[in-house]
Parts: C-alpha cells; structure tokens; sequence
C-alpha cells in the first residue's frame, strides 16, 4: 500500500477525473459511504451522532455520511460551521443531496455536546494550511475537551497531511478513516498519535493513475511472498556465512545479542569478532559461533585483520564497540575492504560521521541502521528535525552517500540509494530497550545474506524483529518484561506463523 504526500493525492484524484472518467461526486459518495458503513458497524448500537461539517470536500463526505446514517434511521446532527458561500462544487452537490432527502442542519448549540453522542469529525481534510482560523481554531479544542468518542474523516482535522510541519492545532481522533491511502503524517513521531485506531478504505480510485512514487508500507503478505525458499539440499553455505564485529571489555553483550539473533535467524555460520579477552566468556552463551580475536586498545577493538573477511557473505560492525578513537580504523579497513554487504550500526555510525569520504568511496551494498538520535548524529540536524521529517532527510542521506539506510523508531523507514522507501510497522514499545537494536542487527546480517535483493531482506529483517515482539505480547510476555534476548529465541514464533514450511 503506497504512503502519499496531499499533493500526490491530488494528482490521483485529478488523473480518476481527466482520464479515467471518474465523476467527484460518485468518488465523494463512495467516499463518505464507505465511512458511514464503517461507523455503522463500529457502532451498531449508537443512536446519536453529531457530524461537524467544513467547507472543502472533508466536509463535502461530511454530508454523505450525514444522509447515510440519516437514512439508517440515527439520530443524527449535522452542523455546518462555515458560511454557505464556502461550499462548493462536489460538496455542494452532496449538501443539495442532503437537503432534497428533507433532511436539514443543525446549529451548534451547547446540546450537541452529548458524551452519549458519536462525533464525526469533516472538518478539514489534507487541505488544511496555516495556522487554524475561526470557527477551527475553537472547535478543534472544543472537540478535543469532549468526552464524546472522535471520528475523523481522512484525517484528524487541522493535522498536516505531510511531514516537515513544526506547529499545528489538531482533533486528537479515537478513530480515523482513511481516504484511500496513507498520508505521511500517519507515521511520524509527533503526528501519528492524533489517527487514534486507523483504517484505510478504498473509494475506487483507479490504480492505473495512482501516482508514480515508492513508498509503501511493508505487510506481512511482502513478507511471506518475498522471503528466500530454503532448498531441501541447503548447507551452511546457502544460508550464508556472516562476520559481526563488536563488542569489548564493557559491552560484550551487545555482540553476543547479535550474534546469536544472527544465528537463531537462520544463518548457516556466524563469526563474532571481538577483544580476545572476552572470548571465554562468550562462548558458552553462543555455543553455535566461531569467534575471532581482535587487536586491542584498553579494552576496546583497535585493529582487524583483514584475513577474517575471507569467505564471508556479509559484514555487520559497531554494536557495543564503543566511542574511542581508537575503533575508528576498523570502521575505515571494513568500508574498504568488505566486498559484500556491510552493515553500520550503533557506535560504528558515531564513527562514520568522522569517514563520511570513505563511504562516499565504497561501492558495494552498505546499509546504515540508525535510530532518529543516530541519524541526527550523521546529518548534523537536531533530533526534533529528524522526526519531523524522517522521508526526505533519509532520501537525501541515502543518495549522496549511496547507501540503504534504515531508520529505526515505531514507523521504521528503509530508504535505497535511489530513493525508494519502505514504512515497517510492526513491534510495540516493548522494543524500547537497550539491545532490541542489537537483535535487528544480527537478523538484518541474516538477511542481507540470503536474499537477492537487500531492501526486502531490510523489510523482512524488520518485520521478523517486530511482529516477534508483537507476538510474544500476544502469547506470555507483556511490553514492560520484554528482553532483548526473549527476542531472538521468539522468532520461531514469528517463522512458524508466516512461514509454516
Ligand atoms: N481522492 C480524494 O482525494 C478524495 C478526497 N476527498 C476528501 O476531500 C478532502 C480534501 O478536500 P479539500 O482539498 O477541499 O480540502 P479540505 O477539505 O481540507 O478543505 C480545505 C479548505 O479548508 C479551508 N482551510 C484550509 N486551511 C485552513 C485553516 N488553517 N484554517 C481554516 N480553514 C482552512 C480552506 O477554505 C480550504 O479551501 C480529503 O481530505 C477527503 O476527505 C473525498 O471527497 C473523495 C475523494
Ligand atoms: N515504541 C516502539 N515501537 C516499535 N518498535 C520500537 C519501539 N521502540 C523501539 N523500537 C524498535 O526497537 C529497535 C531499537 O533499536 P535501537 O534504538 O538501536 O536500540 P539499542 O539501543 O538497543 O541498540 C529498533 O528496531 C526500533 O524500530
Ligand atoms: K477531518
């Protein structure tokens, strides 16, 4: 399912007209009954609703779901709150609609405000701009003041529909449905809590005309189409031999993590690399690895020899390597002298920022897995700038520097060197613990290895790191006992529920 920008949206809108003759009206009735049904089933029980209806086409679908739960015989409301000379066109036609079934409006009386009552929320669509003005600016915190259950229409009203606003006022809705696709607000930090639960809903827009861009939300259907059939004859050569390097005197854990998610993912060998040191005590929590001894500077990894590459599929470095100087070097060696793909996580990114040449240099498939403080890091933007607009600065990021870059939050975004983007939605906040980034790393690796194409083995890495998490929610952990760890020995889970092979 593609994530649009409103002006893309616009476009398809505009294409189903010219040239696919689609009439506005039959989409702005499709539209609104395709709503209508929904809260009818959502609330069969409900008697009263009150619909607040604005003057552009938000509120021409408005004017749909009036007549439609009207006609269902509910009590339903249906205020206008802007003057009649603002609405026009398709809404116009459906306000006339409205009227010539005898039904009639509503004034916004202090009754309306009924905790009994259901609002629907049409007044403003992915056409809002600017700073809300009278009567939105009141309504929108008298809405949200209500104790009555928020329905919005296409989008909470006076939210951007895109990303990269800063200030807004907006209905924080308990339920919104979507007008045919995701907008990107949807998966933003600071936007995505104002849809409440969410559901998109197909108004017949031909997919013909559908707007040329590569953004899609990623589901568990890629998923079980896109992921690697083993062979019965597969060896530990077909499922890929990988290196992680990492860890040190203070984070051995982080490593370990890695790895043995690497493993459990299905890879046919996996290295650790680490200070030798360590290596004994790690052994016995990853009895299926190889190891390899690193050279040391107090206690962290100052040197790797490049003979360790030989015959591996796919390097991953910098999970709990560690921020000194002294590491940079290994980071330069591998972007170098990794001729497979070579993943760049957690401090391994802090020393990126300082070889960002050296990167530009590398040819081979790199892949970069940042969180938003991460990226921030790299590009040199504050934190609140990378969530505010997550699309564009991982398009720029990944096309100068020609790398896969996935960005990691509860909307994770997979961006290639030219462009193309994947939103993966899955995991809960049971995730936001210090080694779930660990874990990601050690299944990408496994990916990266055994599929052909590196954005869905990314996807697949994401979605296999997630709906574990979900999963295990679902059976007997909760968000707050959550581990890393349970992580990685639950992705069977994940394996038999999608891929029952
Ligand atoms: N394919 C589609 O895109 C379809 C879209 N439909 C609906 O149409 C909506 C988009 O319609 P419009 O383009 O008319 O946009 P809106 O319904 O968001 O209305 C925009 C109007 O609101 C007013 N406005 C904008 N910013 C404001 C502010 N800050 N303060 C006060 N008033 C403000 C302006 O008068 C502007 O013309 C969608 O969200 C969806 O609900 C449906 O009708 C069916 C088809
Ligand atoms: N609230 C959340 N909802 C869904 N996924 C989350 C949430 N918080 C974190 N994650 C996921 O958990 C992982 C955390 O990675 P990272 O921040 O690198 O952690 P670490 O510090 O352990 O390395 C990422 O895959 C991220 O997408
Ligand atoms: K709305």
């Amino acid at each position: 399912m593609q994530v649009l920008r409103a002006e893309e949206m616009y476009d398809w809108d505009r294409k189903a007209m010219e040239s696919y003759g689609r009439e506005g009206q039959v989409l702005m009735e499709n539209a609104g009954r395709a709503i209508a049904e929904e809260i009818l089933r959502k609330f069969p029980e409900t008697e009263k609703f009150l619909i607040v209806i604005g003057g552009g086409n938000n509120g021409g679908d408005g004017y749909v779901i009036a007549r439609i739960l009207k006609d269902r015989r509910r009590i339903a409301t249906a205020v206008q709150v802007v003057p009649d000379e603002k609405i026009k066109g398709d809404a116009l036609y459906h306000k006339r609609v409205y009227e010539q079934s005898g039904y009639s409006l509503s004034s916004l009386s202090e009754e309306v405000w009924n905790e009994n009552t259901v609002l629907v929320d049409a007044m403003l669509g992915i056409g809002v701009k600017g700073a809300l003005r009278a009567p939105f600016d009141e309504l929108v915190s008298k809405v949200n003041e209500s104790q009555m259950h928020r329905i919005s229409v296409d989008i909470p009203s006076g939210l951007p529909a895109d990303e990269g606003v800063k200030e807004f006022q907006a209905v924080k809705a308990d339920t919104t449905y979507i007008v045919q696709a995701p907008k990107q607000s949807l998966f933003l930090d600071h936007t995505a809590g104002y849809y409440g639960e969410w559901k998109v809903l197909d108004i017949g827009l031909p997919p013909m005309a559908s707007p040329k861009v590569s953004r899609e939300i990623w589901t568990e259907g890629a998923f079980a189409e896109s992921f690697p059939v083993l062979p019965g004859s597969a060896h530990k050569g077909t499922r890929g031999k990988g290196l992680i390097v990492g860890g040190g005197r203070m984070m051995p854990g982080a490593l370990m993590m890695a790895a043995r998610a690497s493993i459990r993912a299905g890879a046919g060998l996996t290295t650790a690399a680490t200070v030798r040191d360590i290596i004994p005590y790690l052994t016995p929590s990853l009895p299926e690895a190889m190891f390899a001894g690193t050279g040391e500077s107090s206690g962290v990894i100052s040197s790797v020899d490049p003979e360790v590459l030989e015959g591996k599929d796919a390097v991953a470095v910098g999970v709990g390597m560690g921020r000194e100087p002294e590491s940079r070097p290994v980071i330069e060696m591998l972007l170098s002298r990794t001729s497979g793909p070579l993943l760049i996580d957690a401090d391994g990114l802090y020393h990126l920022r300082f070889l960002l040449d050296d990167l530009k240099k590398r040819q081979e498939v790199t892949v970069l897995t940042p969180h938003f403080g991460e990226m921030a890091h790299l590009t040199g933007e504050e934190v609140s700038e990378v969530k505010r607009n997550p699309f564009s600065l991982s398009r720029s990021l990944a096309y100068e520097y020609g790398v896969y870059l996935v960005l990691k939050g509860p909307n994770t975004i997979i961006t290639t060197p030219e462009g193309s983007q994947i939103i993966e939605p899955s995991g809960n906040e049971g995730l936001s613990k210090g080694g779930s980034g660990d874990v990601l790393t050690g299944v990408l690796l496994t990916m990266l290895m055994q599929h052909e194409s590196p954005v869905k083995a990314l996807a697949n890495g994401c979605f296999l790191h997630g709906r574990t998490a979900e999963l295990l929610i679902s059976k007997n952990r909760t968000v707050l006992d959550l581990l890393p760890t349970d992580l990685t020995d639950g992705l069977s889970l994940t394996y038999r529920t999608f891929l029952p092979r």
